[in-house]
């Protein structure tokens, strides 16, 4: 994956023209990303921070607690195929299924693609959801599965296998909230559809301009170029579209920027357009306006507490203040480089800042947030992937769908909130779901530093009613849990 997706940086010089991806057989057009960030993705981070004090030297971390992660993170380090195969014939797993890829009429050429990617056995939400997006006539769906579970596969198999690749035009739509998302999801398209050379994809998004009618079958973006190629230029007929794809959707629904735009294209699609939503979180109100919007959806649902993943241990450190906060990240940074982290911040000036002290206290860190291009974001991106750096400090712009198998630890550096300073616990599950990908073991660690965050913490703790266990050695349950 990471090979294609670099390859597109490298290109990114080679403007306006239409590229083909070399990895597969499958015609992918590459985004230019000369330009400033997505906006889209912008719009997720919130605030601005006034943190500027430098941080002490003291251990707030004791060794033994530092030994009891690099424990852990070792664990989720060693996961094998093996471990895999078991938690996949576990009824109780996400990753259960008592179905094979051979069971769920995938055109040939998709299924070795299936099994080029090395996937042996559907997960639930891709032995649930593909009989209905195969079936004929084609069924609405709004769907939930858990972080990691393999929706991505799910929805891009079903829009592979409804193009006709004898009708040279746009056919499906994809939309992704961000620019990074939009160009992985491409690369699962590209690798899933390797022995379908004839099915063309192109990208709408910011960066990447073109001047004439799009004759790709799949159009895969963001909300705001995909509403400029269809309305303002016309590159493509709305009215022609089979199926209409919402990754992320309740962000898609939620988010007053996105609504507007995806409700926009959602009243021009002809009545027959399939429509599939797929997240892993919903809330209740977002979930009734999808209803609304796909009455006669089919509706594949978690309950409340299915939807945190138990392959993922929650974890908080107590800090003072801030300062605290920081030693408590400088104090684990031998342990959590065994693996790879991602450190999520809420504001852009905190990524930053939290970003230079450690460089400049001597450690090895990325930053990818909103301030870079789309271009240094794809790159720092990549990097990570390519495990050239270990450590990701990051906003919210990366909370949602980046798939990166090594990621072994999440660390909340703040805590989600809203713009009213509410837990945002829909984000909070996304954040953590960075890690423990595909059943791997995982481990979130959130650094409380006020009884306000520690109010922030408990609601999200009763929210998906799993605990989140204060990180500490002496606590041997802690321990016996982590062994489990
Ligand atoms: N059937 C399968 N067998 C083995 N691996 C799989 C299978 N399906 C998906 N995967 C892998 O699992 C990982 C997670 O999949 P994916 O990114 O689609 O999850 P997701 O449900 O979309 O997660 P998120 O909610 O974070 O967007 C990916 O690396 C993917 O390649």
């Amino acid at each position: 994956m990471a090979s294609a997706v670099s390859s597109w940086v490298e290109k990114t010089n080679e403007q306006e023209q239409t590229l083909v991806n070399e990895v597969s057989g499958l015609s992918i057009a590459q985004p230019d990303s000369k330009r400033k960030e997505e906006s889209t993705s912008a719009a997720q981070e919130v605030g601005e921070t006034t943190e500027t004090e430098k941080p002490q030297n003291e251990e707030e971390i004791t060794v033994a607690e530092r030994s009891l992660l690099q424990k852990i993170i070792r664990k989720g380090l060693m996961d094998t195929k093996a471990q895999l195969e078991v938690k996949q014939k576990d009824p109780t797993s996400p990753l259960y299924s008592a179905k094979s890829f051979e069971d769920l009429n995938l055109r040939p050429e998709l299924l070795k693609g299936v099994y080029a990617m090395g996937f042996n056995t559907p997960s639930r939400i891709q032995e649930s959801a593909l009989p209905i997006l195969l079936g004929n006539p084609p069924q609405n769906l709004i769907a939930q599965s858990q972080s990691g579970t393999g929706k991505t596969a799910a929805f891009v198999l079903a829009m592979l296998s409804r193009v006709d690749s004898n009708l040279n035009y746009p056919q499906i739509l994809c939309l992704s909230p961000t620019y990074e998302l939009a160009v992985q999801t491409g690369e699962v398209i590209s690798q899933m559809g390797q022995f379908c050379p004839e099915i063309q994809v192109v990208f709408a998004v910011r960066g990447y301009d073109i001047n004439e009618k799009l004759s790709a079958h799949i159009i895969i973006g963001t909300p705001g170029k995909i509403i400029d190629w269809a309305f303002r230029h016309k590159f493509f007929d709305v009215s022609k579209i089979r199926v209409f794809v919402l990754d992320e959707a309740d962000v898609m629904i939620a988010t007053q920027g996105y609504q507007d735009l995806s409700i926009k294209l959602h009243r021009k699609l002809p009545p027959n357009c399939q429509k599939m939503l797929f997240s892993a979180t919903y809330e209740e109100n977002v979930m009734r306006f999808a209803e609304k919007l796909i009455p006669d959806a089919t509706i594949l649902r978690l309950k409340r507490e299915e939807e945190s993943l138990d392959n993922i241990k929650q974890f908080y450190i107590e800090c003072k203040d801030s300062n605290e906060k920081y030693r408590a990240i400088a104090n684990i940074y031998g342990a959590i480089t065994i693996g790879q982290a991602m450190i999520f911040c809420q504001t852009r000036n905190t990524a930053s800042w939290l970003s230079s002290q450690l460089t400049k206290d001597g450690h090895a860190v990325a930053l990818l947030s909103g301030d870079l291009t789309v271009d240094q974001r794809i790159a720092v991106l990549n990097r990570f992937r390519e495990a050239q750096e270990r450590i990701l400090i990051t906003t919210n712009v990366m909370a949602r769908g980046i798939d990166v198998e090594q990621v072994t630890l999440v660390v909340n550096y703040d805590l989600p909130v809203d713009m009213n300073k509410r837990p945002d616990c829909e984000t909070y599950l996304h954040r953590i779901g960075r890690t423990g990908r595909f059943g791997k073991a995982g481990i979130a660690i959130n650094l409380v530093d006020s009884s306000r965050s520690m109010n922030v913490l408990r609601q999200i703790e009763q929210h998906f009613g799993k605990p989140i266990l204060k990180l500490d050695a002496e606590n041997v349950a802690e321990l016996e849990q982590l062994e489990s």
